[in-house]
């Protein structure tokens, strides 16, 4: 290592780092061998796969030791009972943790029209004893607008645990989101979604279809270093992880979406 980068990295606290996957054919197999023991991973819920699919993947993951955060979409739940046998399911497999999200299911399968009722029903299920993460929009939301996901937080706060953003590609975006909700007295601790190593044509349909170009148009419209982020193959985090953790208010921890791309990453315990 250069003085340079010593110098660089001095002050720098690594942030803790949990890694967000996608329940799909040989994932579990592959965190297995791919990421460290203690890891914590965050298992997506599609709207084509259905929650099954999830719970499958947490249990399986749980049963290999992983510290588990199954994503409970509340569109894709077709019952209280369904979630009640869902939560005991998450008991007896030792998972502390959900995260309840409204899910992008067009049609709702049963009680739960959003995450502000679910979170209400998973807290009174489970007495309490489940910790509860739930989603939030530095860049606001393609469909909802930013009253509505203000009144959304406020109303889900009381029963939250941590706040977990949407992807995010700007350190100044992600800063001035703390600060607001700060400001609006929400005291949550944030984790910020980051979107891990991507090949970058992925990264780009995917960013516009869940609103989130205009942070990515942020940084290609950066000259030097939009074209080192975005120019080559893959989309490469780093650059921002290091600026969020020296932030004045730096948020609690990164919450990496790695595509189920986990080769070559090592997250620090969460
Ligand atoms: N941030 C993330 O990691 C993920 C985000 N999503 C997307 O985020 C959306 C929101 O989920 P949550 O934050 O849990 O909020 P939510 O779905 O619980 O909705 C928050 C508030 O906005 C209203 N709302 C929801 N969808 C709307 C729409 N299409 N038009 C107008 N009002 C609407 C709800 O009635 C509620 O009052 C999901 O429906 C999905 O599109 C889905 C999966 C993961
Ligand atoms: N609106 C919204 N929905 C989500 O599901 C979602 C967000 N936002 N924001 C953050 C993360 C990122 N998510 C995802 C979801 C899917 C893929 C993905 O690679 N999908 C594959 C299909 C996978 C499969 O069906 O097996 C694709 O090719 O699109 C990536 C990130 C889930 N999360």
């Amino acid at each position: 290592m250069s003085e340079d980068t010593v110098a660089a990295n001095a002050g720098r606290e690594e942030l803790p780092t949990r890694v967000e996957i996608i329940p799909t054919a040989g994932i579990v197999d592959a965190a297995v061998s791919e990421l460290p023991a203690a890891s914590t991973l965050t298992v997506t819920c599609l709207p084509h796969h259905g929650i099954e699919r999830t719970m499958a993947a947490s249990l399986e993951l749980a049963g290999h030791g992983f510290d588990v955060v199954p994503h409970l979409a509340a569109r894709s739940i077709g019952s209280r009972e369904q979630l009640a046998s869902l939560l005991r399911d998450c008991h007896a497999a030792g998972i502390a943790e959900v995260f309840a999200i409204g899910g992008d299911k067009a049609q709702t399968a049963g009680p739960y029209d959003s995450s502000e009722s679910l979170i209400r029903d998973i807290a009174e299920i489970s007495g309490g004893a489940l910790r509860i993460g739930v989603a939030g929009y530095p860049e606001g939301h393609p469909a909802i607008s930013q009253q509505q996901l203000l009144d959304s937080l406020r109303s889900k706060a009381e029963f939250a645990d941590r706040i977990v953003t949407q992807m995010c590609f700007s350190a100044e975006l992600i800063e001035r989101y703390i600060s607001m909700l700060r400001s609006e007295g929400i005291t949550l601790p944030v984790w910020a979604g980051v979107a891990g190593s991507v090949p970058r044509t992925k990264l780009i349909s995917l960013a516009t279809k869940i609103g989130v170009g205009s942070s990515l148009r942020f940084i290609s419209g950066k000259g030097a270093l939009g074209l080192r982020l975005l120019g080559g193959t893959h989309y490469r985090p780093e650059e921002l992880t290091a600026d969020l953790s020296v932030l004045g208010t730096p948020p609690a921890g990164i919450h990496l979406y790695s595509f189920n791309n986990l080769r070559n990453f090592a997250p620090s315990p969460a």
